[in-house]
């Protein structure tokens, strides 16, 4: 009986195209094209909009463009700023990121529009972060001068299992972080993780050229900067690359039509295809007649709208997110918490400002008054072990982030002249004997992983940096590189420097030394209020200068180049470093050159 009664009653549906969401369907009436059933939940969810748009309207609150454009999230808006400012506040839509698994881990340039997704999340939108399973297969020309190579299928799959991962783990830590910074859990908040492998795999070449290629011109894809700049080099370009901004148009439709998803964020070089987007869905609406809500082709609240990100540059013009001309990752195996850390450690104070805004969840408020604390007294880098530790803990999670940071205030904790031995002591008591049992519990598949990961992170960046952690099998996490003691020689600090990873190559070694820009933890220098305080020196570049001289509790070298790029080199016997299969960046060639000499 309840049951009939349940199922008699007029079904509330929503339809996902226009700005009357809540649609009661009259007897006999069949739910039209876009129209999803709604759970009991929606009229709260539609009062606890409205009540919102109520605020936002009468000023008392931001609206949530204002929000990013505040942060610094906003280059440009395709489709109008007042338009898409008014729909952000009248309409829940759905917003995507879609990101391309061209590598096993995205890197800290993937996150400025993903932040600016996280941001519409907590504030309680529909929100996407798109794996480009699909689109990956084609290559996106955009902001390349080259072709991309083509990859084989296992490095595909690899890179689509780590980047599905990654995602995911990106989504828990946000979460938390909007937990942790007291954002109200809306109703309304959602994410996914699509892969346009789903729909992209049955599309068919005759509907995609038919519906979607019919409506779009060649006039604004030949005008591309990146189609321009490869006929004009005579590199040229494939029809496949040529044709990615149909297959990510085609993404927006299937999620625009599903899901209700009328905003894309990306970079700012995916300005083209997102506005090769915007007019494919409105030529795909057109053909498809969703009118049946909509009362016209024009109506605003229907259409589509891009957001593009602005590409940063650092405060002395270098591109961000790169370390010494490397990608820096945000994956765990790739670049552990306490070198992600440190790259953030080291902002400049002209830029700490606008990172705490694009890369935390901070609000403005707390940032203000933190920067307020940091002009205090600038040494104490505040703001910039704030941003670090979000950072972390965005990719790599709270305790990592907690871990990052213990380690780095203590190796700091009596400013820049002193070393704290505490800090090495902990560092060199978490460090992993040779079989990791972390890495012994892994399956087969997960160690072939891993072990491209480690690869992957290796080769990129092995032409500028070469980092010893990334080849040695200690635990990912610690922030060691272990030498022989045999490489320990009078005059050898170049080499050691090199192979610590804190120059490019010996003779830039010898450069930083003879420019007084390299330093050495002096052994036993502590004064006698502070005993384990140890002080730095810098390396002499004379030929004799020993590293023997400087070995910390008998097993440790500490190096820093500059300011605060710090390495802890664990030392050990030739036998134990051979036993634990280890090699060091240098290794071969020393042992090369000492059987040439005979010794
Ligand atoms: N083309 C984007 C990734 C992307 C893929 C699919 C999309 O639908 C959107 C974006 C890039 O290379 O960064």
């Amino acid at each position: 009986m309840s049951l009939l009664r349940h199922l008699s009653r007029p079904r509330q549906y929503v339809c996902r195209h226009c700005i009357r969401r809540q649609h009661t369907l009259a007897r006999g009436e069949r739910p039209k094209k876009g129209w999803a059933a709604e759970d009991p939940d929606v009229g709260a969810r539609n009062a606890a909009w409205d009540e919102r748009a109520g605020r936002i309207k009468s000023g008392a609150q931001q609206s949530m463009l204002g929000v990013l454009e505040e942060r610094g999230f906003v280059k440009d808006v395709a489709g109008g700023r007042r338009t898409l400012d008014w729909l952000l506040t009248e309409k829940c839509i759905g917003a995507y990121v879609g990101v391309d698994p061209t590598a096993p881990s995205l890197h800290v340039g993937h996150l400025l529009p993903l932040m600016a997704l996280y941001w519409m999340y907590l504030r309680g939108y529909y929100t996407v972060s798109l794996l480009g399973g699909g689109t990956v297969q084609i290559g996106d020309p955009s902001g390349r001068t080259t072709a991309r190579m083509r990859q084989g299928a296992d490095t595909q799959s690899m890179n689509i299992a780590s980047i599905q991962g990654q995602l995911g783990k990106l989504w828990t830590n946000v979460k938390c972080l909007g937990i942790k910074h007291q954002y109200p859990q809306l109703i309304s908040r959602k994410h996914d993780i699509l892969n346009n492998r789903q729909w992209l795999e049955k599309l068919s070449a005759v509907e995609l050229m038919r519906d979607l290629g019919s409506g779009m011109r060649l006039g604004p894809m030949l005008a591309r900067d990146s189609v321009k700049l490869r006929m004009e080099t005579g590199e040229g370009m494939a029809i496949s690359e040529f044709s990615y901004p149909l297959f990510q148009a085609y993404d927006w439709w299937s999620m625009y039509k599903n899901e209700g998803v009328q905003l894309q964020i990306g970079g700012s070089d995916q300005y083209g295809n997102i506005c090769a987007g915007m007019d494919a869905v409105s030529h795909m609406r057109k053909i498809h007649r969703m009118d049946g809500e909509a009362p016209s082709e024009e109506d605003p609240s229907v259409a589509t709208y891009g957001l593009t990100t602005p590409l940063l540059t650092t405060a002395s013009g270098e591109k961000f997110g790169k370390s010494a001309g490397n990608a820096v990752w945000l994956d765990r195996q790739m670049m552990n918490s306490f070198d992600l850390y440190q790259y953030f450690l080291r902002t400049a104070d002209d830029d700490v400002e606008r990172y705490l805004k694009l890369f935390t969840f901070l609000s403005l408020d707390e940032i203000y008054l933190l920067m307020g604390h940091q002009q205090q007294d600038e040494s104490k880098r505040l703001a910039q072990h704030m941003l670090a530790k979000e950072v972390v803990e965005l990719a790599h999670g709270a305790a990592e982030a907690k871990k990052a940071e213990t380690a780095h205030k203590e190796a700091f904790g009596h400013g820049t002249n002193t070393f704290s031995l505490g800090a090495l002591r902990n560092t060199l008591s978490s460090t992993k004997p040779t079989t990791d049992p972390h890495t012994a519990k892994l399956s087969k598949k997960e160690k072939e992983l891993l072990a491209y990961k480690k690869a992957y992170a290796a080769s990129s960046t092995a032409q500028t940096i070469p980092s010893t952690a990334h080849e040695q099998s200690q635990d990912e996490s610690d922030a060691l590189v272990t030498l022989p003691l045999t490489m320990l020689l009078p005059g050898s600090f170049p080499r050691i420097l090199h192979a610590a990873g804190l120059a490019s190559s010996k003779s830039e070694a010898h450069r930083l030394i003879a420019n007084k820009g390299a330093y050495v933890v002096v052994p036993n220098s502590g004064s006698s209020e502070n005993p384990t305080g140890l002080q730095w020196v810098n390396i002499e570049s004379s030929a004799v200068a020993d590293p023997n001289h400087f070995l910390v509790d008998w097993e440790a070298l500490v190096l820093r180049s500059g300011k605060s790029k710090i390495q802890i080199c664990r030392i050990v016997t030739e036998e134990q470093f051979e036993a634990e299969g280890l090699t060091c960046v240098g290794w071969d060639e020393f042992k090369a050159r000492r059987a040439d000499i005979g010794a």
